[in-house]
């Protein structure tokens, strides 16, 4: 399968399956660096391509377009004196930029982040079905999940209080974090709930890259992974 991704923020998403797994593999030969692979995973529009392009690209990223397949953003941190690189696949929510991709999305995953908009009430009653979902992938329940509320910065006009996703988040033993993507003084906090997972994930067995690599839906060409961009 061949599909294209937006790429105009400098992250290449384009894939036409020209080369080989063996060809990424040897680009990365050497850097003796564990890969975790996280998804983000809910509604349409609760702002799971402006978190994490937060956390990869350090900024806001204004007038972002609707995901279609996924998107890949990479950070390498340093997690007590070992560098962990975690792969961020930015999931589509609407159903029809979805579909094809479900399956290539909980392919050994490392970790889920799941999302909700705090001012919208149907994007936080959605969560039992994304969660579902995941249980239907048959994600090993060891596999770190966290809860984010997005949109703080907008808390006047909220809807979903904290003591409600508190419950929600209890009741599934998932750690919430309430954030803003938007909101600069967020920044370390949106920073906080990746690290988090980073953290749970070093005592983790690594997924070798060569599994990362199979598992996408189509491996990048040579020169395409040349381009390949972060801007962390
Ligand atoms: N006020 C505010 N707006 C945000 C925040 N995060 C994202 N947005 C806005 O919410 C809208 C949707 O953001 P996206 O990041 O594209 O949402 P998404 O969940 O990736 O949507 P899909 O790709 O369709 O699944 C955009 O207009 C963003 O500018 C935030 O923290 N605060
Ligand atoms: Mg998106």
């Amino acid at each position: 399968m061949a599909y294209q991704n937006k790429n105009d923020h400098g992250f290449v998403t384009v894939y036409d399956g020209t080369s080989s797994a063996k060809e990424v593999h040897q680009e990365y030969a050497g850097i003796q660096t564990r890969i975790f692979k996280i998804i983000v995973i809910g509604d349409s529009n609760v702002g799971k391509t402006c978190l994490s392009y937060r956390f990869c690209g350090g900024r806001f990223l204004k007038n972002p377009e609707a995901t279609i397949g996924v998107d890949f953003r990479e950070r390498t941190v340093d997690i007590d004196g070992e560098n962990i690189k975690l792969q961020i696949w930015d999931t589509a929510g609407q159903e029809r930029f979805r579909k094809s991709m479900v399956e290539h999305y909980y392919r050994n995953v490392h970790a889920i982040i799941f999302v909700y908009d705090v001012t919208k009430l149907s994007s936080f009653e959605s969560l039992p079905e994304w969660i579902e979902e995941c249980g239907r992938h048959s994600v090993p329940p060891m596999v770190p999940r966290i809860l984010v509320g997005n949109k703080c910065d907008l808390k006047g006009k909220g809807e979903v209080p904290t003591s409600l996703a508190q419950r929600l988040a209890d009741g599934y033993n998932f750690p919430l974090f309430e954030t803003s993507a938007k909101d600069p003084a967020e920044k370390e906090h949106v920073d906080a709930i990746f690290l988090t997972l980073a953290y749970k994930l070093k005592n983790h067995k690594p997924l070798r890259l060569r599994q990362l690599v199979e598992s996408r839906p189509v491996p990048l060409s040579e020169e395409q992974e040349l381009q390949r961009t972060c801007l962390c």
